[in-house]
Order: structure tokens, then C-alpha cells, then sequence
């Protein structure tokens, strides 16, 4: 089936997805912890192994989502930024018919359902964002990789594996982060990236691009500021293994024994969720006000940025440019390493 004038275009938005009430909190992190992806054992171990987590981790989960009125605010903040993204398309494609779904990887929509529904919309076209800028195995893959083994529709599909550097994004966190430079005057402040953590193995044994991907992203808003004084650190730690360092807290800390305060920038989330509501406003920020780090300034997510619904329209365009059945990243659909982005990056 084809639009009157043009084609049928489906965008299909991925993330992580989030408990909508407290009933939801403990699926969910069964859900998380159940991922291959997140635990890499065999089913047999890996499946009790996320009953015991999620109930163990339930109670406390719970109490942070209280926090922000019971449930994650990570869906309506999707949505928003679907209909932006929609709008967008729109405008620079009037002859196409347009449909921007999201497939949330651990709560509700599901992937299955969203399938259902884009296949439903008989798209000519699909193009597959996943709403982290930077891949890892442990998000953009795993839900690429559910996502092609679910979708059974009509539609040429494209993938957009990453963009750590992508003009718009790098222009929206610079924006936000002039915005807090300023509200800090002239007290002198450390810029803190902080990124969600992944375990070190995965970097070191699976060669997950996430941590090189986090620096470019660091790298180019930084040049794009100007000289400031920044550095990166790596928050959310969960489990037994060594994660990426250093810690956000000690980059906190280490910022106060330098006297300087802070502007705190989430640089691998693209909305507002219980990581940066409740784990850097609360948690890092009482810890920024008992070691007399000040000030301790957040910048805001791109979530709605002109700029980053530029980028995001930017990137389904270009996917839909790309001719015969490698677009932009079959590679990263499990073979990550085959992918342009990757040849892009070793050209560099
Ligand atoms: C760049 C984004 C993310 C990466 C990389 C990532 C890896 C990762 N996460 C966990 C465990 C948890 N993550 C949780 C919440 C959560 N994680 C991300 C993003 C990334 N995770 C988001 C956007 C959210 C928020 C969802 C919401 O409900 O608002 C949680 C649940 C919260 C908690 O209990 O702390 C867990 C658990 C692991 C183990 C991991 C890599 C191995
Ligand atoms: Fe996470
Ligand atoms: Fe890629």
C-alpha cells in the first residue's frame, strides 16, 4: 500500500522503557535483567538469576520511582518527542505519509506490540532509531536485534545505529549547557559528562563501541563550547563486576577538592527519567551540598531541543537516502563492526 502522493514511512523510536505504577517496577527489572544483552548466561541461570535481582532490588526500585509520582515519566517524554519528530517529517516531506511508533525493550509498548501496529500501517519504508545517540550492546543492539527477530510486516527497513556526533545533537547539549555556564557566572565550575555505566568487560571482551562513542560526544561539545574545564564520569552502577570509571560520585567529589562546582550533563540519555531525576537531582545532588561542591548545576536533556528533533529527522532522512540492503548500519544489527559508522570512525 502507498501514500497518494508518495511513500509510507515508518519510524520506529527505540529506548528502554519504564515502569508505568509500582505493581510495574519488579517485571520490569525482571524484564532488564533477563536480557542477554544486561546478563550474559546461558537462559538456564540467567532466568533465575533476574527472579532473585528484580525481587531483591524491588523495594528499593519502588521507593525511587515514589519519588517521581510512582512510575517513570521515560514513555510520555517518548511520546512528545515522537509527535515532534512526526511534525518534523512532515514538514520537510509533505508528499509522505508518516508514523512514528516506539518500541520501549522492557515495558510496555513492547516490541511485539509496536510490530504489530507498524506492520498494521503497511509502511513502503521503515527506518529503526534508537534514541541512544551512542550504541551498546547492551541497548541499541538489544533491541535491534528483538526487533528484527519480531517484525514480520511489509516495509524496506533501515537501521540508524548511532550518532555521537551527529551536528544537532552535539549543537542542542551545547545549547543547554551555555544556558548553565551562565546561570554559574563567574564561581568557577568543572563541566561533569556523565554517562550510564556498562561493565568494563563488555568494552575490553565484546569491543562494545559505548565508552569510544561517550568521548566522541564528550569531545565535540566541549570543542563546540569553547575552553572549559570538563571531564567525563559514568554513573547508575548495578552488580558485582567493574564498571566504566570513574563514578560519577567521586568525579563530584574530586571536583569539590579542586574547588570548583559543578554543571552536571547527562550525556547519554536524550529525556528526563528516574536516572536523571531522582539518581543525579537527589542523590548527586545532596552529595554535591554535604562535600560544599556549589554550585551543583544539571543541564536539562535535549528531550524537545529544536536542534535534536533536527538531528533526529536529520538521521531518518539520511536512512531513507541509502540505497540496496545495507542503509546505515546492517552491521549494527548484531554485526556492529561491519557497520559505516565503524569504517567512518577508523577513517578518522
Ligand atoms: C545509555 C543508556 C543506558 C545504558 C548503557 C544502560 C545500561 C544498563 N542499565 C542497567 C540496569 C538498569 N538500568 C535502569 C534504568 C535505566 N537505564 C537506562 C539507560 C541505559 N541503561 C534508562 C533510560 C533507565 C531509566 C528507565 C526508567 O524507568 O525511567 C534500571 C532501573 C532503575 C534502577 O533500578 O536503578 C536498571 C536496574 C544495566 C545492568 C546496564 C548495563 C549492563
Ligand atoms: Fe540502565
Ligand atoms: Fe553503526
Amino acid at each position: 500500500m502507498s501514500a497518494a502522493n508518495g511513500r509510507r514511512i515508518a519510524v520506529v523510536l527505540f529506548n528502554l522503557g519504564g515502569p508505568d505504577g509500582q505493581a510495574d517496577v519488579k517485571p520490569f527489572l525482571f524484564n532488564l535483567f533477563n536480557d542477554p544483552a544486561i546478563i550474559g548466561l546461558p537462559g538456564v541461570v540467567r532466568t533465575p538469576l533476574a527472579r532473585l535481582i528484580s525481587s531483591r532490588r524491588e523495594k528499593e526500585a519502588q521507593a525511587n520511582y515514589a519519588r517521581m509520582g510512582g512510575g517513570s515519566p521515560l514513555l510520555p517524554e517518548t511520546r512528545r518527542q515522537a509527535e515532534a519528530l512526526k511534525a518534523e517529517l512532515q514538514s520537510r516531506r509533505p508528499g509522505d505519509e508518516v508514523g512514528v511508533f516506539i518500541a520501549m525493550r522492557y515495558w510496555n509498548p513492547l516490541t511485539e506490540q509496536t510490530a504489530a501496529e507498524v506492520a498494521a500501517f503497511a509502511p513502503d519504508e521503515i527506518v529503526l532509531l534508537p534514541l541512544y545517540p551512542q550504541f551498546s550492546t547492551t541497548t541499541s543492539q538489544s533491541s535491534l536485534k528483538l526487533w528484527n527477530e519480531t517484525y514480520r510486516g511489509p516495509g524496506v527497513s533501515r537501521t540508524v545505529c548511532c550518532y555521537p556526533r551527529a551536528d544537532g545533537w552535539i549543537e542542542a547539549q551545547a545549547d543547554l549547557i551555555r544556558a548553565k555556564l551562565a546561570e554559574a557566572g563567574d564561581r568557577p565550575v568543572r563541566v561533569l559528562f556523565s554517562a550510564h555505566g556498562i561493565p568494563e568487560t563488555l568494552v575490553a571482551k565484546k569491543g562494545d563501541p559505548y565508552q569510544e562513542q561517550i568521548e566522541a560526544t564528550c569531545a565535540a561539545v566541549a570543542a563546540r563550547l569553547g575552553p572549559i574545564d570538563w571531564s567525563i564520569c559514568y554513573q547508575s552502577r548495578v552488580g558485582p563486576l567493574k564498571w566504566l570509571g570513574p563514578a560519577t560520585p567521586d568525579a563530584i567529589q574530586q571536583a569539590g577538592r579542586d574547588g570548583k562546582g559543578v554543571v552536571l550533563v547527562p550525556i547519554a540519555f536524550v529525556s528526563e527519567h528516574i536516572e536523571t531525576l531522582v539518581e543525579l537531582d537527589e542523590e548527586y545532588g545532596e552529595l554535591a551540598h554535604e562535600e560544599g561542591v556549589a554550585p551543583y548545576l544539571r543541564a536539562p536533556t535535549v528531550s524537545l531541543h529544536p536542534a535534536f528533533v533536527g538531528a533526529l529527522a536529520d538521521a531518518v532522512i539520511d536512512g531513507l537516502g541509502r540505497t540496496g540492503v545495507a542503509p546505515f548500519g546492517p552491521g549494527c544489527q548484531g554485526r556492529w563492526k561491519a557497520c559505516p559508522c565503524q569504517r567512518e570512525r577508523r577513517a578518522a
